[in-house]
């Protein structure tokens, strides 16, 4: 049950949750009172610190299929014996194994295979949903055949024709399974999701953004400088800091480096000092003015394929086709393109090892999703040096891309500093599909499901939707405040506030002045397709916390809204859109229905600090 109302809690902070966070709150929040039964019964097995620990460990073991098996995502498997007079978890592991690569055999039958006769009774931690996949069923079957009688699932598989496939194949086989934020609430899981987020990444970010996980890294010195004025860069880090980078490009299924960078380091790009996967090298070039040898032309050491502008320079084109390098040609080069290029021939993860001009262009291009920075301590100078990334349009410091989750690692003398600039996107709809609903919870029809859709404004939520005629007061980022007509005309606005461009500046005015939701929207969505170079470069990630101060502004503005709000306590709220899939639920529950999560996350805020004044349910 939601905690008593009235509990005096500090004012929650304004800016909206990082999406991991998100996926963990709309997983691991306080279950409605129909799950809050079911939990509150003790479960027939070891206690949720042991699963999660191994759930933990999965994710760990699944890790060492990086770069190993796109286009499939990184699996892990972990079979351990619930003996419960120890607290090790080491000593309840009896088999282990994560798919290797594309076509050889799954993780799911290679821990079944190490376990033996110890499977039998036994539970199997998994990363992620098996992906038994164009009929064959080798991962469920080698679970139902080792004896394994419950399964702990982190994620359900990310891709909509694989989703819970196999946990319904697994429950019809009588084995339970219990997914982590469906069955498995408690808070321990925090931790343990979070790993399988993030070891499968690279499959939800393609999954989610139909482009590789791209990883944009640099070595910098403490003056902030990739190479010497000359061009000279070797070498800024240390010898352990570029051990780490082989290990990151044999994670990879691709490196790519721009012309400048062919011309300046005469690189080789090879994940050398460890064996395995050895990634395509991609050279992004629009002149094709680059040298006749090369390293990178040198096949041998590892593919390599060129990206280029269409009839450049077909001499040599022809000369680079003769020493086994493949060169593609584009329209327009650039990166988006080149990404669902990479796409289409099934990769994963991408590691951009560029300089700082076609680092802006990626990032502009909204193409990379994470930054991995090794700082030298070390001071070179010079006013010409080259810096990491080009030019992004910003002058005001405010509107810098803040990175997330974030994390600092020391690695002899240098410091590795990585962040997200696009979070890892949740993929899971908050709304199960209705033959995903018995899998979910065998005891709930499909028909009586506690769901409450809103679309239009005169639905009976309808005053949910960000077109109802609810205006707030919204400071500026001059701290000047405005009344805005709609949370739409504010949302659709801020896609081109802050950006300095005297077009940007005009259209925030013509969506402000708009008169209607439908027409600000109208005007936001069409401006931002024929001019995408007014969108604020940060849009992918800040849109979220745009959306989240403006209901949190509205529902504050308007307590009868907060009541209407409150009344839904223990539903799933989903907006009806069958258009937009990223604030919407989709007519099959295939939309990832953010407006829906952000208003529950705002609602289970409320319930912490509701004042006991105003009673829940009143009339809105
Ligand atoms: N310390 C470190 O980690 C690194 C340092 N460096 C250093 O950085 C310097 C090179 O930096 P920089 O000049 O920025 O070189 P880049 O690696 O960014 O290459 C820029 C070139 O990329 C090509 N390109 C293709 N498409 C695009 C696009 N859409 N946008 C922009 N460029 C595109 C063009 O090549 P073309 O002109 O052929 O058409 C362009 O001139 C070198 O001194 C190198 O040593 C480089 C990488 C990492
Ligand atoms: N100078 C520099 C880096 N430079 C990057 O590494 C490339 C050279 O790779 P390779 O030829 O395989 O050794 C070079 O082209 C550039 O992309 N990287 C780093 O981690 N640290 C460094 O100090």
């Amino acid at each position: 049950m939601p905690p008593p109302l009235g509990a005096a809690a500090p004012a929650p902070a304004v800016t909206a949750p990082s999406f991991v966070h998100l996926a963990l709150s709309t997983r691991l929040r306080v279950p409605a009172p129909r799950a809050a039964a079911a939990a509150s019964v003790p479960a027939p097995h070891s206690s949720d610190a042991h699963d999660a620990l191994l759930l933990h460990r999965a994710a760990d073991v699944a890790d060492r299929s990086a770069g190993l098996t796109s286009p499939h995502p990184n699996f892990g498997c972990v079979i351990a014996r619930p003996q419960r007079e120890t607290d090790s978890a080491d000593s309840l592991v009896v088999g282990e194994g994560f798919l290797y690569a594309q076509g050889t055999p799954c993780a799911e039958l290679l821990a079944a295979q190490e376990a033996g006769e110890h499977a039998r009774g036994a539970t199997a931690y998994l990363n992620l949903e098996p992906g038994d996949c164009y009929g064959d069923s080798t991962a469920v079957r080698s679970l139902v055949q080792a004896g394994i009688t419950r399964v702990v699932v982190g994620l359900r598989h990310p891709l909509k024709h694989l989703r819970g496939k196999a946990i319904q194949a697994l429950r019809s086989e009588g084995i339970q399974v219990d997914v982590v934020g469906e069955d498995l609430q408690n808070i321990l899981f925090e931790e343990a999701l979070k790993s399988c987020l993030t070891v499968n990444a690279p499959m939800l970010y393609r999954a989610a953004f139909h482009v590789p996980f791209s990883v944009l890294k640099y070595a910098m010195t403490a003056d902030g400088k990739i190479a010497a004025s000359s061009g000279h860069a070797s070498w800024i880090s240390g010898k352990a800091s570029r051990g780490r980078v082989f290990e990151l490009r044999g994670r990879s299924d691709a490196v790519i480096v721009g012309g400048n960078t062919v011309r300046f380091d005469d690189p080789r790009l090879t994940a050398r000092h460890i064996e395995g996967h050895v990634p395509v090298r991609i050279v992004m070039s629009q002149s094709l003015n680059l040298p006749e040898e090369a390293n990178l032309w040198n096949v041998n050491d590892a593919y390599t394929i060129v990206a280029t502008q269409r009839g450049a320079r077909r001499d040599f084109q022809k000369k680079l086709a003769r020493k086994g390098v493949e060169v593609v040609e584009f329209d327009m080069l650039n990166p988006r393109d080149v990404m669902s290029y990479c796409y289409d021939r099934g990769y994963l993860s991408v590691l951009w090892e560029c300089g700082g001009t076609l680092a802006a262009s990626a990032i502009s291009a909204s193409v990379i999703h994470k930054v991995i920075v090794f700082m030298a301590p070390k001071i070179i100078g010079g006013l010409n040096a080259p810096t990491p990334v080009g030019e992004l349009g910003m002058s005001q410091m405010t509107q810098a891309i803040n990175l997330i989750d974030h994390s600092y690692e020391q690695i002899d003398r240098d410091m590795l500093l990585s962040g997200y600039i696009q979070p890892i996107p949740d993929l899971s709809p908050v709304i199960p599909s209705m033959d995903e609903i018995p899998s979910v919870d065998p005891e709930i029809s499909p028909y009586e499901t506690n769901i409450i859709s809103f679309y239009k404004t005169w639905d009976t939520f309808g005053a949910f939707s960000n077109f109802s005629p609810h205006p707030i007061h919204m400071p500026d980022e001059n701290g000047d405040s405005f009344m805005w007509p709609s949370v739409e005309h504010y949302y659709q606005a801020h896609k081109f506030v802050g950006v300095d461009n005297p077009q940007a500046r005009t259209i925030v005015q013509e969506i402000k002045l708009a008169k209607s939701p439908e027409e600000a929207a109208r005007i936001g969505r069409t401006r931002q397709k024929r001019f995408p170079e007014l969108v604020r470069t940060d849009w992918e990630t800040t849109k979220i916390d745009v959306m989240y101060r403006a209901i949190k502004q509205k529902f504050s503005t308007y307590p009868g809204l907060t009541n209407m709000l409150l009344s839904t306590a223990g539903s799933v709220l989903v907006e009806a859109s069958p258009h937009d899939l990223f604030w919407g639920g989709g007519r099959e529950g295939e939309g990832l229905n953010y407006l829906g999560r952000l208003l529950m996350q705002l609602r289970s805020e409320i319930m912490g600090t509701f004042p006991a004044s105003v009673k829940v349910g009143e009339a809105a």
